[in-house]
């Protein structure tokens, strides 16, 4: 899959070739294609192209793992990974797939781009020795068939910002600032880096760049609201110990105020500095109306407050997870309890995946060995439900319930899922 040198822009009044008699190739993504290509996300997703982000999705997006399908000059659908880190139990970074741009020209699809595009990732991060790949869909349907499970869920919280006041008993103290942008970075990046540890799911930040998407601020982005705002919380002993980012919406038609605070990410050390930062957004001058669209699914707002019910809560899927080396995956998280099990795999696009793995642990990953087996099967289940759960944050037992995963010795599954289990819910704060 060579970029074709012969490939010439068409001349502005030529007239692309019927779609069913087209034959579409794969290529890479070239320099001299970017653009082009970065329009053709921006038509998958029915969005206008944004020119002025181009710089950023150029340092951003990986020529070798940016690509698509072709007809002549013309990009018919794109597909691209990020290389990144995904926080797992026990507080390692694996290399991870972020899957992303993901689209079919409404002239191309239903006739198998898609399938194809995901076959040629797949068996590249493979061979790229990544054991993970991870996506959030657009549409809940798309994935599953590839193999990826819902490892990681949300919660949308709203409510009225006046009804929410705290229990008696709840901890706040030391303040809360805001700061400029570049003042927030230099003290949230290292704070950042520490806290994701607790917390499966989260993606390194390593790059400028990756802290561009997660600060990313184009008007076009902000939905009418303001500019984001960047905030710390400062312990009582004068230490930065959380953060959080946020816009305020303006409700212009309202004759009292009734303005929206919108909270895009909220990370805390402690309780302490937990609540504080609630408190902070929640008293905001002006604001009757909060909204979180991606709270960790244990976060403990309800819990803080007098009227549990005044924090409207939806749940919600977030980040897809796909087991591309199951050994590698296995190894690299730790488990809430130790185990010695022998897991069957099916796995129709990766074959090495499938057939049956002993996974044997003290617990840290550090103690655990997995190795391909002879033996019979304790538990079976698909490569899917294998990602659902490598996080933690579905369990075993319930995909079993549900028919998803079979027990061939008793009292397997109940083993397993405690676990694979997680004293804390993974969460991704991370869009890509
Ligand atoms: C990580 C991300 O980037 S998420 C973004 C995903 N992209 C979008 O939402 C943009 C708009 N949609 C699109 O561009 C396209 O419709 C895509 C990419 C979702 C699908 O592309 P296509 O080339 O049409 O998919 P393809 O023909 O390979 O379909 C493979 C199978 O998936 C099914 N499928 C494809 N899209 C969907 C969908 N949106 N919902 C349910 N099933 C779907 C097909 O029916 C087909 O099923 P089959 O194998 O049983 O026949």
């Amino acid at each position: 899959m060579s970029p074709d040198p012969t490939v010439s822009p068409a001349a502005p009044g030529v007239v692309p070739p019927a779609p069913h008699l087209a034959e579409p190739s794969m290529d890479h993504v070239t320099a001299a294609s970017f653009e082009d290509w970065m329009k053709a996300v921006a038509r998958g997703f029915q969005e206008e192209h944004h020119p002025e982000t181009l710089a950023l999705d150029r340092e951003v997006f990986e020529d070798d793992r940016s690509f698509g399908f072709r007809v002549g000059d013309r990009w018919v659908s794109t597909c691209g990974a990020l290389t990144r880190e995904l926080g797992v139990p026990g507080g390692f970074s694996v290399p991870t797939a972020a899957v992303t741009v993901v689209t079919v020209h409404p002239p191309y699809r239903r006739r198998g781009l898609l399938s194809a595009m995901m076959r040629h990732q797949l068996e590249d991060v493979a061979r790229r020795g990544e054991p993970l790949a991870a996506l959030w869909a657009s549409e809940s349907l798309i994935y599953g068939r590839f193999g990826y499970g819902p490892a990681v869920s949300r919660l949308q919280l709203r409510g009225r910002t006046r009804s929410l006041d705290f229990l008696p008993g709840v901890r706040t103290g030391g303040s809360v600032d805001e700061l400029t942008r570049e003042q927030f970075l230099t003290v949230v990046r290292p704070l950042h880096e520490r806290l994701r540890r607790d917390r499966p799911g989260t993606m390194a930040r390593p790059a400028d760049h990756s802290w561009e998407f997660a600060l990313f601020d184009q008007p076009f982005a902000r939905d009418g609201a303001t500019e984001l705002r960047h905030v710390v919380h400062w312990s009582e002993a004068g230490e930065v110990d959380g953060f959080a980012t946020y816009r305020f919406k303006e409700d212009q038609t309202a004759t009292e105020p009734d303005s929206e605070v919108r909270i895009n990410e909220l990370w805390a050390e402690d309780p302490v500095a937990h609540a504080t930062l609630w408190r902070y957004l929640l008293d905001l001058d002006l604001a009757r109306r909060f909204r979180a669209r991606n709270a960790p699914s244990d976060e403990l707002l309800r819990l803080l407050v007098h009227d549990a019910r005044a924090v409207g809560t939806e749940v919600l899927d977030a980040l897809y997870v796909r087991v591309v080396d199951v050994a590698a995956a296995l190894r690299a998280r730790s488990y809430a309890a130790p185990l010695d099990v022998v897991i069957e795999v099916a796995d129709d696009l990766l074959p090495a995946n499938a057939g049956r793995w002993r996974v044997r642990t003290d617990g840290p990953a550090e103690s655990t060995t997995v190795e391909r087996t002879d033996d019979p099967a304790d538990v079976a289940l698909g490569v899917l439900e294998l990602g659902t759960v490598y996080l933690g944050g579905v369990r075993l037992a319930d995909l079993h319930r549900v028919g998803r995963v079979t027990e061939h010795t008793p009292g397997a599954v109940a083993a397993a899922g405690t676990a694979f289990s997680w004293h804390r819910a993974p969460w991704c704060p991370d869009f890509f």
